[in-house]
């Protein structure tokens, strides 16, 4: 955090005296101070920033008392870039404006900030601009610009689209501890969607508050974070680590400590109590949850301050229960991919899965997948609305998804319009938004019958719901009147920024109209003075004009000029020409300018005004935002069903049942699959091999009537699809409590309240934990934390340490998973002799993945089957992997002779010739042919299954025996 240290005011000019002066209320954030069209920082603030966005470090002369001053700058007009690129480096950015209008003095070279006050450095660019674009005269000199902080911007409190990183939703949590640290309160603002979410956690063990902790912290997912000041450091360093698993690769939201007293009950009751202008929050349920009013009035009071907004338009606030939803910790999160790949290269369920058209419905997504739920009658409601969309007819539902791909950002635009920020294009966006969202509710209407519903109830059909958000038929809501409102102010083709003007349409304000009108007419009377000049004066070749620099002039050529009258003062001299001014010019010039002054300050009155008209309505576009981003999702899983059956006719997406009769965990997937691996083989496969699909769909019954078992053992050859099987296991489990349809033929899931998973093997050396050590971690969470309704997925745990200490482990862990806590188990494993367990344990069962070897070589089914297998054939798949052919030949000598004697050959065998490596396998080639051998396999497999002896005729079946007689030879 840069901090500039406390300075004498006496040795600084008086504009270095404003701007300390005005950086003390800041140390922690980078102060962006405007000077013309430049926004400078200074001191470590300007080495700070130069470092991060790689400007050059320049000074601007010295103090008093000759000590320099650093200086950097960035360009006013592309600032947005390089604010965007300080806050994604953790940086907070507070930006200063110069809020005194800049009124134009022409004729002069003078600038009073810089001429009389500093010695500025030469090569400072930003300095020469501003010594050209601000003079004034040196009578004005003196005078300092007023300037005030306008903005504060945080990475969890951006709204602005030009700050926001695509597919991020800004948002600052607050967490607030009890004294006895056994329950924690979180609450987290969203200024776009203006709206606040709270939470609760009471535990009875420290270790049960912190999984907690950090499964609402993985839900929430901060941009920025608030403690109290008086946290104590065990608790942040807590944070720290839950923080850094959430984004591993992105740079650490930022915690900020927040002064203590915000955090007291009885102040935080009273702010929010004022701001929601209630009496009790009984009605939005936290009565009682003194911690999420403390958090909720830490966020609100944070929102104010950056904001410096009264954020009136925040009325809404959302209790959440972790209990509601399916819980998935940051690391299953990581594991299974969901919204990242762990590799760069990698392939996330949410790119996959993401057909959304609007922004709205994009956040909406991961929202939801954050938020899986438990509650079946609300999946029920999801899936209902899905079931209902997939009956429009194609077209139909096209226009549909072309509706609301023409639909802005509306909630965003609503942010903005609550915080005052909302530009002219803004408002446009909303106008056209608002008329599409009407041919959105007219198209729905057309096909469904929502008019019997008059009342809204929870047991209102959400695709009726959501209907009744839009706008109706009729008009005779409040999005008319927004939509006339700005229909009638707002220009067709407005500018990019207020301060342009030119935004609110004639018409609508009659005393602008005028003062345009004059403004307008300026050239016909600059004409008709000039005409006067040239008649009397006899000048014929007397031109009018303008620039920035020199205002309204007569110019005459070098010439001419001699025959000037006195009255005309000389205002510039250039070549070949002169410029002079006129009292009648200047006149001119004067009211033309007051005009134009008048104008503008007129137009940003109405536009504020009609701000305020906005915000008054804002609830309405906000719910309506909300409507849409939800049908989006819900025609996101339409989307996405329709295309994958069409594409793959025998991949179906089905709707998943629940099995509600008792509370337990079960699983019945019939035919499922992976569907972010599925999609990358498609997409190797349409570049590569476009008849080959060769996804195997599995089936996975675990915990129901017919197969009572709960963990299953599952062993195979490497590279057989252990991970694949469990992962797609996790995936469809989510995706079905989420409301969408899944990648299998059927799935019936009982009651599964948690995922937990111990997949991945990194090491985390920042923090000093060892590959081992991070995987002990995850298993301990795993048993310290699931339950019978949990589904666990562990992969070759033990594998980290030696055979023997492994062994062990991955037994025990085995044993206490199913005794101790009775959860649905996938384990998958290389340790054989796990496999003997389920001979002997009633709850445990073995499937394994299909092999076949021919001709030695290994052909991988991704087939699962009951029963174990014995076999890892890790060689062959090191085989295929490159490892040199010496050193295959010396690890197959040693599993054929000494590996059930657990201890090194005394005699290697030695390495090949040069002559017996030329025999040898030539490495490529046989991972070629293990390819091939795969394809013509999988053909044959094809070819046998789709054939129906019945239907051919005798001819028939010859010729398919010797077509399947070739495929075999080749094989
Ligand atoms: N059902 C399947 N259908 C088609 N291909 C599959 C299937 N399952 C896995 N694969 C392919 O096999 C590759 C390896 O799968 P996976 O990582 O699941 O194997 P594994 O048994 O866990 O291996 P290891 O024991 O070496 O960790 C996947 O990347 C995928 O390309």
């Amino acid at each position: 955090m840069p901090q500039t240290m406390p300075h004498n005011l006496d040795h600084h000019t008086p504009m270095m005296q404003q701007y300390l002066t005005l950086k003390a209320d800041y140390p922690h954030a980078l102060v962006l101070y405007r000077m013309g069209d430049f926004y400078e920082l200074f001191f470590d603030d300007a080495k700070l920033a130069a470092d991060i966005l790689g400007i050059t470090l320049t000074r601007r002369g010295n103090d008093k008392q000759g000590n320099t001053i650093p200086m950097a700058g960035v360009p006013f007009h592309s600032a947005d870039g390089y604010i965007a690129r300080l806050i994604n480096a953790g940086q907070t950015v507070v930006v200063c404006e110069q809020v005194e209008e800049e009124k134009p003095e022409y004729g002069s070279e003078e600038n009073p900030e810089h001429n009389l006050e500093d010695n500025i450095a030469a090569t400072d660019t930003a300095a020469k601009s501003i010594a050209k674009k601000t003079s004034k005269t040196k009578a004005n000199a003196a005078k300092i610009m007023e300037r005030k902080v306008v903005r504060t911007l945080t990475a969890g409190t951006l709204t602005d689209d030009s700050l926001i990183t695509q597919g991020q939703t800004p948002t600052v949590v607050a967490i607030s501890f009890a004294k006895q640290q056994m329950s924690v309160g979180l609450a987290q603002l969203d200024l776009a969607q203006g709206q606040i979410r709270v939470t609760e956690l009471n535990c009875d063990s420290h270790t049960a508050l912190q999984s907690e902790l950090a499964n609402a912290l993985a839900r929430f997912d901060p941009s920025e974070v608030l403690i109290d000041e008086q946290l104590s450091e065990a608790w942040q360093h807590f944070l720290q680590d839950c923080l850094s698993a959430n984004s591993p690769t992105a740079s650490l939201p930022p915690i900020l400590s927040q002064p203590h007293s915000y955090f007291l009950p009885n102040n935080a009751l009273e702010h929010l109590t004022q701001h929601l202008s209630v009496t009790t929050l009984a009605g939005f349920g936290i009565e009682q949850k003194p911690l999420a009013i403390s958090s909720a009035s830490v966020v609100l009071h944070y929102g104010k301050q950056t904001q410096q907004a009264d954020l009136r338009h925040i009325r809404s606030l959302q209790l959440e229960h972790n209990g509601d939803f399916l819980q998935l910790d940051t690391i299953s999160q990581q594991n299974l991919e969901i919204f990242k790949p762990v590799l760069a290269s990698g392939i996330s369920l949410l790119s996959v899965i993401d057909h959304c058209q609007t922004p709205m419905g994009k956040r909406a997504l991961v929202h939801h997948l954050h938020r899986p739920l438990r509650n079946v009658t609300l999946i029920n409601r999801r899936l209902d609305a899905v079931e209902q969309l997939m009956t429009l007819p194609i077209a139909a539902f096209e226009l549909l998804k072309q509706t609301l791909s023409e639909i802005s950002d509306i909630e965003r635009i609503g942010g903005r319009i609550g915080l005052g920020s909302a530009k002219p294009t803004d408002l446009l966006k909303l106008r056209l938004s608002l008329a599409q969202a009407l041919a959105l509710s007219k198209q729905l209407q057309q096909y469904f019958d929502f008019n019997n519903i008059t009342t809204l109830s929870a047991d209102t059909p959400l695709l009726a719901m959501l209907s009744k958000q839009l706008p109706d038929l009729a008009l005779t809501d409040s999005f008319a009147n927004i939509y006339a409102l700005l229909e009638q102010a707002i220009v067709d083709e407005p500018p990019a920024h207020i301060r342009d003007g030119g935004m609110i349409k004639k018409g609508y304000d009659p005393q602008l109209d005028e003062l345009q009108n004059l403004h307008g007419n300026i050239e016909q009377t600059l004409e008709a003075l000039a005409v006067q000049e040239r008649q009397k004066n006899n000048l014929p070749m007397l031109k009018v004009g303008f620039n920035k620099v020199s205002g309204f002039y007569f110019e005459l050529s070098a010439l001419q000029a001699k025959n000037a009258p006195e009255y005309f003062t000389r205002r510039q001299t250039l070549k070949n020409a002169e410029r002079f001014i006129t009292p009648a010019l200047k006149t001119i010039e004067e009211s033309y300018l007051s005009a134009q002054g008048q104008a503008l300050t007129l137009e940003k009155r109405i536009y504020e005004n009609l701000l305020g008209q906005l915000k008054s309505q804002l609830g309405d576009v906000q719910r309506l935002a909300k409507a849409i981003g939800y049908l989006d999702v819900l025609a996101n899983w339409v989307s996405l069903t329709r295309l994958q059956n069409r594409s793959h006719h025998n991949k179906n997406w089905c709707r998943p049942l629940f099995n509600t009769k008792d509370d337990t965990a079960s699983l019945n997937i019939q035919g499922g699959r992976h569907i972010v691996v599925e999609a990358g083989q498609q997409r190797q496969a349409h570049h590569q091999r476009p008849s080959l699909d060769p996804f195997v769909a599995n089936d996975c019954v675990m915990g129901t009537a017919n197969q009572l078992e709960r963990l299953m053992l599952i062993t195979g050859p490497n590279m057989g699809g252990k991970s694949t099987y469990m992962r797609q296991t996790a995936l469809i489990v989510l995706l079905a409590c989420c409301g969408a349809y899944v990648p299998a033929q059927s799935v019936t899931l009982g009651r599964i309240e948690r995922i937990f998973t111990r997949i991945g093997s990194a090491d985390d050396l920042a923090s000093g934990k060892s590959t081992f050590m991070v995987e002990m971690i995850e298993t301990a969470n795993i048993m310290n934390q699931a339950n019978a309704n949990s589904l666990v997925l562990m992969d070759e745990v033990g594998r980290g340490t030696s055979t023997q200490d492994g062994l062990a482990i991955a037994h025990a862990c085995v044993n206490y998973l199913a005794e101790k806590i009775g959860c649905l188990t996938l384990f998958a494993t290389h340790y054989f002799e796990l496999t003997e367990l389920a001979e002997r344990h009633p709850k445990m069962f073995n499937q394994h993945l299909v092999t076949q070897e021919i001709n030695g070589q290994l052909l991988l089914l991704h087939k699962i089957a009951p029963g174990a297998t014995h076999r890892s054939f890790g060689l062959h798949v090191a085989k295929m992997a490159g490892l040199p052919q010496a050193l295959l030949v010396q690890a197959q000598y040693y599993l054929d002779n000494h590996s059930e004697q657990k201890s090194l050959p005394n005699n290697p065998l030695p390495y090949p010739s040069e002559d017996e490596k030329q025999m040898g396998l030539d490495l490529q080639s046989a991972a070629a042919d293990y390819q091939t051998l795969k394809t013509d396999e999988y053909k044959l497999n094809q070819q046998l299954q789709a054939l129906n002896p019945d239907e051919l005729t005798p001819k028939q079946a010859l010729e398919f025996i010797y077509s399947l007689k070739e495929l075999l030879k080749k094989a």
